[in-house]
């Protein structure tokens, strides 16, 4: 029995014969029937990754394995992998009913009722030729078929690129329907960070080409903690951890921070309120913004 594990594997990649480096010794595992948010800054490297994992780009060093094999040019390992991207590989003057048929050639058990599904709630009209949409509906044609195609794998590189508030409700609420109706793994990069994180059960976050947070959902809110109150108080008593954030306020500070809290008595004055994701994601990239190499 197979265990769809897909492992990323001491992976580099450079651009500019070597003066740029994209992707920095990048080790990965991205499990069976999880729902992953894979974070970054523009230009962190996010699309290069994924598309390596799809064999669209390759690596300078390192592999991509599913189950243990290598996925480069391997017909039967890509078959598990669907990637959604911004670029748009399907034949200019095809009419859109035209691609989803094409999809469902390839593809066996490609999900044809759960495309009309979408089709009818995005209110997409399947006469229209692809390159006649709206960038909105460009990406909704995109998130159609990557939803119905029978991939273990579903990768989505910013999904709702275009799309507007109610589309993109529609898109998070169908993801998860499907999810639910036919566990598999989704990866999706998005700078949507607040309308992705209550949907994420894991957390993949590079900056400047390295993974700086790979954990489950759950626990990173289990980790991360705002201490806010006298600049005096909260600076002591947060003097040990690993600070993520801060902003003053007069006399008051808030500090976020990871990691256990010291076991030392809150101090009163000091109020400590755990971190929504977003927050903490956001904190995590002002951080490391302006790194090293
Ligand atoms: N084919 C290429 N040739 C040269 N440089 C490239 C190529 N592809 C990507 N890069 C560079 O790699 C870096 C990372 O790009 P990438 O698209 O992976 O980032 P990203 O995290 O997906 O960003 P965004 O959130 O803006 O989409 C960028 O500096 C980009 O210019």
């Amino acid at each position: 029995m197979t265990m769809d594990k897909l492992e990323i594997k001491n992976l580099n990649r450079n651009f500019k014969f070597g003066k740029q480096k994209v992707l920095k010794n990048i080790n990965v595992s991205f499990l069976s029937n999880k729902i992953y948010g894979l974070f970054g800054e523009n230009g962190a490297g996010k699309s290069t990754l994924m598309s390596i994992i799809a064999d669209y780009n390759f690596p300078t060093s390192g592999e991509v394995l599913l189950d243990g094999e290598n996925v480069h040019d391997n017909d039967n390992a890509l078959s598990k992998i669907y990637y959604m991207n911004q670029n748009n590989m399907y034949p200019k003057n095809e009419k859109i009913k035209k691609i989803f048929k094409l999809t469902k050639a390839i593809y066996k058990d490609y999900d044809s009722q759960l495309q009309e599904k979408l089709v009818n709630e995005f209110k997409l009209n399947i006469k229209l030729r692809f390159d006649k949409l709206s960038t909105g509906y460009k990406s909704i044609v995109k998130i159609i078929i990557a939803l119905c195609v029978p991939c273990k794998f579903v990768i989505l590189d910013e999904p709702t690129l275009g799309l507007d508030a109610r589309n993109r409700d529609i898109f998070y609420r169908e993801l998860i329907e499907s999810y639910s109706a036919n566990p598999r793994t989704f990866i999706i990069s998005t700078h949507i960070i607040e309308e992705i994180d209550k949907l994420v059960s894991d957390v993949v976050m590079i900056d400047n080409g390295k993974i700086v947070l790979n954990d489950t959902a759950d626990n990173i809110r289990s980790k991360a903690y705002s201490v806010n109150g006298p600049i005096d108080l909260v600076s002591d008593y947060t003097k040990d951890l690993s600070v993520i954030g801060k902003e003053e306020l007069g006399q008051y500070v808030t500090i976020d921070v990871m990691g256990s809290l010291p076991n030392k008595e809150v101090p009163s004055g000091v109020k400590i309120t755990k971190i929504e994701l977003q927050k903490l994601i956001v904190n995590l990239m002002n951080k490391d913004g302006a790194n090293d190499n």
